[in-house]
């Protein structure tokens, strides 16, 4: 099987080593042209994922369209919001009976889609019953020391779920499969923003019990929201929720977290990113999650806080007051 992997962050080039160790024809995509000619070279990322030495039969690409021409499979890992400009210049290229899987979590600011919507919007009909979602709770690096670690792919119909299911399974790396493509899409964007808020918490110096309570109610407003879009809301309580929430709310290794946590210390956020090659991908969705739901009408009270926290410079510790201080009322509504 022929596979190409497009974005070579820490996430792509661990999936696709994974993949490579596996047996595949694997060429990497990478937008840095002299990361690719390192990586050929070093046989490491040492950008996004230093110290893990890559597969010796991967392969690496600078040229987009001949790395998804004449795939069997496409891993497209971009960042969310340059995931439709890059499908424009490489859905040409993609023929009609290529699998293609995303695993790319987040909404985009503008138009408000998320990555199905993206890639439905933007790639030829064809493929469109060939689109899956992989998503869960997945630190890059712990999958790429060989950890145990379980996640979901979901396809529209199922049989397509479980061909990538067999493709991407190793005796480290579990894959379950689910149909509600957007339940895990938007659980695997959606957490980030939840993510971020737990990190602001612990940077305020706030305990277990806080924390706990961001997971349960973000949970509780990821659901309304996935809802609202059409998802299923057992997806939510799965690998896709709150499997990947709770990971990225308690997990050292989330970007997400960490510029939450700065957050709360009082650092700005242009200073937080400009400090970072890595991509947090809540800042954004946030944004994005904040004005779906006020298109949705649905209430986002912890997404809410965030977002005013990220762009409207709100004092972090105000935004607690203010998540204290709303009504009260009953827990199952
Ligand atoms: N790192 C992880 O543990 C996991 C990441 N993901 C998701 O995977 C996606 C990619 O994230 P990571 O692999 O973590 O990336 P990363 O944060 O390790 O690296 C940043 C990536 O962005 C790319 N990039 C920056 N500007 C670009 C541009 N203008 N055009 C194209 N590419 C550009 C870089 O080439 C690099 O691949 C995100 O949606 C993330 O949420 C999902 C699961 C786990
Ligand atoms: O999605 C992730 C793990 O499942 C990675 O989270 P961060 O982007 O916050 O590091």
């Amino acid at each position: 099987m022929k596979i190409g992997v497009i974005g070579a962050g820490s996430w792509g080039t661990t999936l696709a080593d994974l993949l490579a160790r596996k047996g595949y024809a694997v060429t990497l995509w990478a937008y840095e042209a002299d990361l690719v000619a390192r990586m050929t070279q070093n046989r490491e990322n040492d950008l996004f994922l230093p110290k893990v030495e890559l597969a010796a039969n991967l392969s690496f690409s600078a040229d987009l369209a001949q790395t998804v021409t004449g795939k069997d499979l496409l891993l497209l890992v971009p960042p969310s919001q340059v995931m439709h400009a890059l499908m424009l210049q490489a859905g040409p290229h993609i023929s009609p009976g290529t699998l293609v899987v995303s695993a790319s979590k987040g909404i985009e600011t503008e138009t408000l889609r998320t990555m199905s919507e993206v890639l439905e919007e933007t790639l030829p009909r064809a493929l469109h019953s060939r689109l899956t979602f992989l998503s869960g709770p997945s630190f890059a690096k712990e999958v790429a020391a060989g950890m145990p670690t379980a996640v979901v792919v979901a396809g529209r119909d199922l049989e397509t779920a479980r061909l990538v299911q067999e493709v991407v399974s190793t005796d480290t790396f579990r894959t379950y499969t689910n149909t509600d493509i957007m339940g895990v899409e938007l659980g695997g964007a959606l957490k980030n923003v939840i993510a971020l808020a737990a990190g602001v918490s612990d940077g305020l110096g706030f305990g277990y019990n806080s924390r706990a309570a961001l997971i349960t109610r973000g949970l509780a407003e990821m659901t309304r929201l996935g809802l609202a879009k059409g998802a299923q809301a057992a997806t939510f309580a799965g690998l896709a929720g709150m499997g990947d929430l709770v990971l990225t709310c308690t997990g050292d290794l989330s970007r997400n977290r960490s510029v939450g946590i700065e957050l709360g210390r009082g650092r700005k956020l242009k200073e937080i990113l400009s400090g970072m090659k890595m991509v947090a991908e809540g800042v954004k969705t946030s944004l994005a999650t904040y004005r779906l739901a006020q298109k949705l009408g649905v209430e986002v009270p912890i997404t809410e806080q965030m977002y005013l926290i990220l762009y409207e410079d709100k004092d972090p510790r105000q935004a607690v007051i203010d998540l204290m201080a709303r009504d009260l009322k009953a827990e199952n509504v």
